[in-house]
Order: C-alpha cells, then sequence, then structure tokens
C-alpha cells in the first residue's frame, strides 16, 4: 500500500509541546508526541528557556512519528502554534540572551499602565492596536526588559515571539503571522502593519521584529538541512508560517471567515480563554482585540488562573481534580498568579464563605467555580465584540465549544455547563490547538484554505452536551464578592 502524505501540527504551549501526527488528505489524527516545559520564577515572574521548546518540539516530533509508525518521507508540511506574547530576545547568532518573559509573567505591569498612560489612555490603544496594554502584552514586556536588563536589551539582535522563534529554528526564515503580531501591542490591527509611532514609544528597533506573513496558506520555506537532521524529516518539508495557541485552535475547531463565524469558544489550560471568529475589528477595554490566522478578527478574554491554578487548589486539599462538589456558599477566587481579565495584575487568591461543616470537596469545587466563573465573565463582551446582543434569546443558546487540556475533566465540563446555562459541545479530538496547526501545514503544502480544511477533516465536532438550568445564585454570590474585594485584590 502507498504511503499516504501526513502533516505535523505543533502546539507549542506553556506546559508542553504537542505534535499532532496528521493524515494530509482526510485530517485522521494518527498519533499526537509530547513533551514537557519547564517554567520558572516566583512572585509575578514566568520564564521559560526557548531552547527547551526547541528541543521539545524535536522529541515531541519523534515521539508523535513513533506512534504512528509513519516513514519521515511522508510528512509533506509542519506548522507551529504558540503560547503567545511571549518576549523572545536573540542575539545575532538566534541564540536567546536570556529566558523567554512569558505572557502570565505580571512584573511588566507598571510597564503596561506607563504606556497605557503615555499614549493618552486605553482609547487611544484600542485604536491603533484593538487591544489595551496589560502585563501580557509583549509591549509591556520589552519596556521591563530595557528598565531591568538594559543591558540585555542592548545586545539583542532579534525580537520574536514563541511562534516565531520555532518556525524560524525550522526555516531559518524571520517571519510572524497577523494573529500573533497583534498580541504585542506594536501591531495596527486597522492596517495589517506594525505601527511605527507605537515602536518608537516602547523604544523597540523595527529592524529586530520579524516580517509578518499574508494570512491564510502561507508557507514560509522548506525545512533546513540542520532542522531536517534534528527532526529526522526530509529537508524539503513545506514550513508553515503558523501562528498564535489561540488562533489555531479557531482554525481546528473551523471557525473563521472561510468558516463558522460568532460562535464562541472557551479553552481551559493554564490560561483560561473566551473567544470567537468574527468579521468586525474588536476594539473593547476589557477583550484582547486579536487578529485572526485567516484574514478575521479574534476578540478574546484571557484570565491568568485556569487548570493550574485548580490543580494547585486540589494538591493543596490532598484531592483528586474530579473530587469536587458544588460550592456550598463559598467563594474562592483562585487568582494565585495575579489576574488578567480583570486586570488585577497584583491579585492573590481569595477565600470567603468558610464554616464548620465546610468540606474539602466543596472548597475545590469553589476553585472550580471561580476559574470557570472569572472566564465566563468576559464572554458577553465577546459576543457584543461580534456585533451580537447576549440577551437575545438565539445568542443565549449559541453552544460553547470546549476545548484544551480541561476539557477532558469532568469537574471542568459540569461547572462550565451549570454557571453558563448554555449547551456544551466537547470536540471528541483534544489537541484543537495542534490540530489547526495541522491544518495551517497542510495549507502551506498544498495551498487550499486552512478553515476549509479543518471543516472538511471534521476536527471540531464532537458531542453536544443539552443546557442545564443555570446556576444564578452562585453566579451572582461570586460576582458579588469580587465587586466588594476588587480594591483589596487591585492591591
Ligand atoms: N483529564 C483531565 N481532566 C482535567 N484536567 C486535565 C485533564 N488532562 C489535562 N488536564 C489539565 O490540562 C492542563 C493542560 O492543558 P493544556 O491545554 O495542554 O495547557 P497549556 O496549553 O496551558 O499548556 C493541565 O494543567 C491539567 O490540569
Ligand atoms: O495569553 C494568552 C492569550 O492572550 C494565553 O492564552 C497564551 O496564549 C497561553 O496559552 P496556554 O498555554 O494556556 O494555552
Amino acid at each position: 500500500m502507498t504511503q499516504r502524505p501526513v502533516v505535523i501540527g505543533v502546539d507549542s504551549s506553556t506546559q508542553s509541546t504537542k505534535a499532532a501526527v496528521v493524515d494530509a488528505e482526510d485530517g485522521t489524527l494518527l498519533a499526537v508526541g509530547r513533551a514537557p516545559h519547564t517554567v520558572t520564577g516566583e512572585a509575578g515572574a514566568r520564564e521559560s528557556d526557548p531552547e527547551e521548546w526547541w528541543s521539545a518540539l524535536a522529541r515531541a516530533v519523534a515521539d508523535g512519528l513513533r506512534q504512528a509508525a509513519v516513514p519521515p518521507a511522508a510528512v509533506t508540511g509542519i506548522a507551529v502554534a504558540g503560547q503567545q506574547h511571549g518576549l523572545v530576545t536573540l542575539d545575532p547568532a538566534g541564540r536567546p540572551l536570556r529566558p523567554a518573559l512569558l505572557w502570565n509573567d505580571t512584573r511588566s505591569a507598571p510597564q503596561a499602565a506607563a504606556l497605557t498612560q503615555a499614549l493618552g489612555g486605553p482609547q487611544a490603544w484600542l485604536a491603533r492596536t484593538g487591544s489595551v496594554p496589560v502585563a501580557s502584552m509583549t509591549a509591556a514586556k520589552w519596556r521591563w526588559l530595557t528598565e531591568h536588563e538594559p543591558a540585555v536589551a542592548e545586545r539583542t539582535a532579534a525580537v520574536r515571539l514563541p511562534h516565531d522563534f520555532l518556525t524560524e529554528r525550522l526555516a531559518d526564515a524571520a517571519v510572524t503571522d497577523p494573529g500573533d503580531a497583534s498580541g504585542t501591542c506594536w501591531y495596527d490591527t486597522g492596517r495589517a502593519a506594525y505601527d511605527p509611532e507605537l515602536l518608537a514609544l516602547i523604544g523597540l528597533d523595527p529592524a529586530l521584529l520579524p516580517a509578518v506573513a499574508p494570512t491564510g496558506a502561507t508557507r514560509v520555506g522548506t525545512l533546513t538541512r540542520a532542522a531536517a537532521e534534528a527532526l529526522g524529516l526530509p529537508a524539503g518539508v513545506a514550513v508553515a508560517a503558523g501562528t498564535g495557541d489561540n488562533m489555531a485552535a479557531a482554525v481546528g475547531l473551523g471557525l473563521g471567515t472561510g468558516g463558522l463565524l460568532d460562535h464562541p469558544v472557551v479553552s481551559l489550560g493554564t490560561s483560561g480563554t473566551v473567544f470567537a471568529a468574527t468579521r468586525a475589528r474588536p476594539a473593547s477595554p476589557g477583550l484582547s482585540g486579536f487578529a485572526a490566522a485567516d484574514g478575521g478578527y479574534l476578540p478574546l478574554g484571557c484570565t491568568l488562573n485556569c487548570t493550574l491554578a485548580v490543580d494547585r487548589i486540589a494538591g493543596l486539599l490532598g484531592l483528586d481534580r474530579e473530587d469536587a462538589a458544588p460550592g456550598d456558599g463559598l467563594v474562592l477566587l483562585p487568582y494565585l498568579d495575579g489576574e488578567r481579565t480583570p486586570d488585577l495584575p497584583h491579585a492573590t487568591g481569595l477565600l470567603t464563605g468558610l464554616r464548620h461543616a465546610t468540606t474539602p470537596h466543596a472548597l475545590l469545587g469553589a476553585a472550580y467555580e471561580g476559574a470557570v466563573f472569572t472566564v465566563l465573565r468576559a464572554l458577553d463582551e465577546v459576543l457584543t465584540a461580534c456585533g451580537l446582543d447576549p440577551a437575545d434569546p438565539s445568542v443565549r443558546d449559541r453552544p460553547l465549544r470546549l476545548v484544551g487540556g480541561g476539557a477532558r475533566g469532568r469537574a471542568w465540563t459540569e461547572t462550565v455547563r451549570r454557571l453558563s446555562g448554555r449547551p456544551v459541545v466537547v470536540p471528541t479530538a483534544t489537541e484543537l490547538v495542534a490540530l489547526g496547526a495541522a491544518a495551517l501545514a497542510a495549507a502551506a503544502a498544498t495551498g487550499a484554505d486552512p478553515v476549509a480544511l479543518a471543516r472538511e477533516w471534521g476536527t471540531g465536532e464532537g458531542e453536544t452536551l443539552p443546557p442545564v438550568p443555570r446556576d444564578t445564585a452562585t453566579w451572582e454570590r461570586i460576582d458579588g464578592v469580587l465587586d466588594r474585594a476588587h480594591p483589596l485584590l487591585a492591591g
């Protein structure tokens, strides 16, 4: 039997690299290779070594190919989707000068606030970039570096995001894409180009930045000899421009201008995100107004405390993550890493409502509720950014697509159902980011439209869980506590 072509979609996210090995003709997921990442730092700091991402990518690809038992010669394309916003600083030889400052590193909060003021306030930023600087945005991280480690900033020969650092290692092409570029706060989402005035304000030389590839089926080159050797693949494999992880999840779900628009997605990983693919350019103060990978837009709310925070609380309680009961009058805001949505970078976790009768299981359930509430709180703003009325019954009944590692857990899916009151679609395939990257890889190899391809493959299809009555009492209890505790959490 002749070997069918396969493509590799890479998800280089906060905690690990996942490499999906996919049949390029019908989208069958043949295997997922994995390799973990190390994240270091305390008191707001979060850093990872980009060299570890590169070695993890090689290990995950090798693991995936071994599991799928396909010969390397069958691989025709590869694409990387990466955790967004991280600041990678390189020397002239392309070696990292220091560990990357990650999206959930909140030390850059003062720099974000100063940048917001320097341009004349939030509205001025929304008009230019679609987003207001918060600690996560790469612009704030570059300012932090120039203030705290000026010698490193001075020696920096290239600035990259996580996914374009890896793409450059694959194809020796200094290139990013509009989706990931829109998470920097130096990219104008209206003009689809870097904003020279903003770069001057931020103090970043545009010559340090990669080119921005056009949207869609962008092939930026082929694997270099060195990359081919490191990955055990043939050198002619097409390399796609890739994108940010949330943008790739949208592609994998078949959402975009060539697919389904204005349908909400919730992703439960290290970050909790809520987003939708839409045609209208978003500019809402509480959201990030990202570009999508396909020429449309991706308004998105992102929390810093999702699966990792709740797992930590389960660990403190000595419970398995599924040993949760409803919060029973408790409110637990698990803001262990500060918070981004709402913008409370100095916040810590908060617990109220303890009684003699409180059980550890209810405490864990309250942590799920706090994390899910915080993500879902941004849902109406996402729908409004899509031009929809969240109160309209047809909009209110739109199912939530649930992805990310947490979507595999019953406590997560049940808490999302209970606090949203919506039907929930859990795609059968896990690893939607890697599958979206695989569609980008296949598109780079063949010129097809990646979103249309993912729809053809059916990677976003899955079981629909019917709605359950919305637990408005719990919602309002948490909302009231967050409101009253705001001054305390703002630090
Ligand atoms: N079966 C499961 N049930 C609940 N949570 C899970 C399960 N498997 C993985 N997770 C959670 O998924 C998280 C990793 O999800 P992922 O989306 O890969 O994260 P990231 O993209 O941030 O690296 C882990 O923190 C873990 O808590
Ligand atoms: O900062 C954002 C989105 O703006 C995060 O969603 C990162 O992109 C990291 O994602 P995960 O590693 O949690 O998937």
